[in-house]
C-alpha cells in the first residue's frame, strides 16, 4: 500500500490570505514521520505551484473565477496521475474550492466514488446562491450532476463535467447552512448529518447508517474531503470560518477511524487551515497537529496501538 501527499498551497476560494500557508504547518507539524510509522511507502509529491491570473474579474459576483478554475484543472490532473499510479492520495489545502479538482481527479479513474464531506458547511452553494460569491462555499454545486441546469458557464471552468449523483454523498457536522444549501439539501434528498444529529444519535450511528447509506449496495472507493472547521473551534481556531458547536476530537477521529476500516477510502483532502488565523503560534500548532491525527487516523494510525513487527526488539 502506497500513500502520496500533495500539498496544494491556494487561497483565492475565499478572500481571507494565509490558507496557502496550511500544507507547509501541516508537513511542519509531523505529517510525513507521522505516516512513516503506519506500514506504507510514503511518497510526498511536495506542492503544486499555482498562478494566480492578474486581471480575474468577477463573473456573476463569483470571485477570482478564472484562477480557481486553473488551479482545479491542475489539481484535478494531479490528483487523477497519483490515483491512477495506485496511490492512496492525500490532498493538503488551501481553501475548500480545491475539492473542485481534487473529487473530479478522483473520479476520473474512480468513476463509481463515493463522497464523505466532513465540515460545519455545506459548500453546496451555486454562483446564485453565494451570498459571497467565494468559490469555496461552492465546490460541491460543481460535482452534482442533478444541479447543471443551476450552473451557468463560469470562465475558468469548461473543463468541468458533472460526475455525482446526490445519493453518492454524505455529510457530517453541518451547523451553518446558507438559505440556498438547505433548500438544495431537501430537494435533492441529499443525506447528512448535522451536528444535532451526532448530539441526537451519536457519532457510531451516524457513521453506522453514512457508511451504510453509501456502500451497502456496492462496496466503492471512497473520497473524504475534510474541512477542518468541521471541528470544534476550542480544537481548531487557526481556519477561516469557525463555527462553535463542532466536532470532539474524539468524535472526529472515530469518524476517520470509521473510514479506514472500510479499507475502502482512496483519496482524502484536509483543507482550510490558515496559520495566520490562530491568536498565539500554540493555537496555530495544535490546528496543525490536529490536522495530522486525522489524516494519520485515515489511514490507520489507532488508539488501541499496533503490533510490533516480530524483528523490533521489544
Ligand atoms: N469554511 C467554509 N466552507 O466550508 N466557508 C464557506 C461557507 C459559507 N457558507
Ligand atoms: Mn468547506
Ligand atoms: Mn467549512
Amino acid at each position: 500500500q502506497s500513500v502520496a501527499v500533495l500539498g496544494a498551497p491556494f487561497s483565492r476560494g475565499q478572500k481571507r490570505g494565509g490558507v496557502e500557508h496550511g500544507p507547509k504547518v501541516i508537513r511542519d507539524a509531523g505529517l510525513i514521520d507521522r505516516l512513516s510509522g503506519l506500514d506504507y511507502s510514503i511518497h510526498d509529491f511536495g506542492d503544486l505551484n499555482f498562478h494566480y491570473i492578474e486581471k480575474d474579474e468577477p463573473y456573476m459576483d463569483v470571485k477570482f473565477p478564472r484562477t480557481v478554475g486553473a488551479a482545479n484543472k491542475m489539481v484535478s490532473g494531479a490528483v487523477s496521475r497519483a490515483v491512477g499510479a495506485g496511490h492512496t492520495l492525500v490532498m493538503l489545502g488551501g481553501d475548500h474550492s480545491l475539492a473542485i479538482g481534487s473529487v473530479a481527479g478522483h473520479a476520473q479513474q474512480c468513476p463509481d466514488l463515493c463522497l464523505i464531506w466532513v465540515d460545519a458547511h455545506a459548500d453546496i452553494n451555486t454562483p446564485m446562491s453565494s451570498p459571497s460569491g467565494n468559490l469555496h462555499g461552492q465546490p460541491v454545486a460543481f460535482m452534482l450532476k442533478e444541479l447543471q441546469d443551476k450552473m451557468p458557464d463560469i470562465p475558468g471552468f469548461s473543463w468541468t463535467k458533472p460526475f455525482l449523483t446526490s445519493r453518492d454523498l454524505v455529510y457530517i457536522g453541518l451547523r451553518d447552512i446558507d438559505p440556498g444549501e438547505h433548500h438544495i439539501l431537501k430537494d435533492l434528498g441529499i443525506q447528512y448529518f448535522t451536528m444535532r444529529d451526532v448530539d441526537r444519535l451519536g457519532i457510531q450511528r451516524v457513521m453506522e447508517v453514512a457508511l451504510d447509506h453509501l456502500l451497502s449496495r456496492k462496496q466503492r472507493p471512497i473520497h473524504l474531503s475534510f474541512d477542518v472547521d468541521a471541528f470544534d473551534p476550542s480544537l481548531a481556531p487557526a481556519t477561516g470560518t469557525p463555527v462553535n458547536g463542532g466536532l470532539t476530537y474524539r468524535e472526529g477521529i472515530y469518524i476517520t477511524e470509521e473510514i479506514h476500516n472500510t479499507g475502502l477510502l482512496s483519496v482524502m483532502d484536509l483543507v482550510e487551515v490558515n496559520p495566520t488565523l490562530g491568536a498565539n503560534p500554540e493555537a496555530v500548532q495544535a490546528t496543525a497537529l490536529l490536522a495530522v491525527d486525522v489524516i494519520a487516523s485515515s489511514l490507520g494510525q489507532t488508539r488501541e496501538g499496533a503490533r510490533a513487527s516480530i524483528d523490533q526488539n521489544p
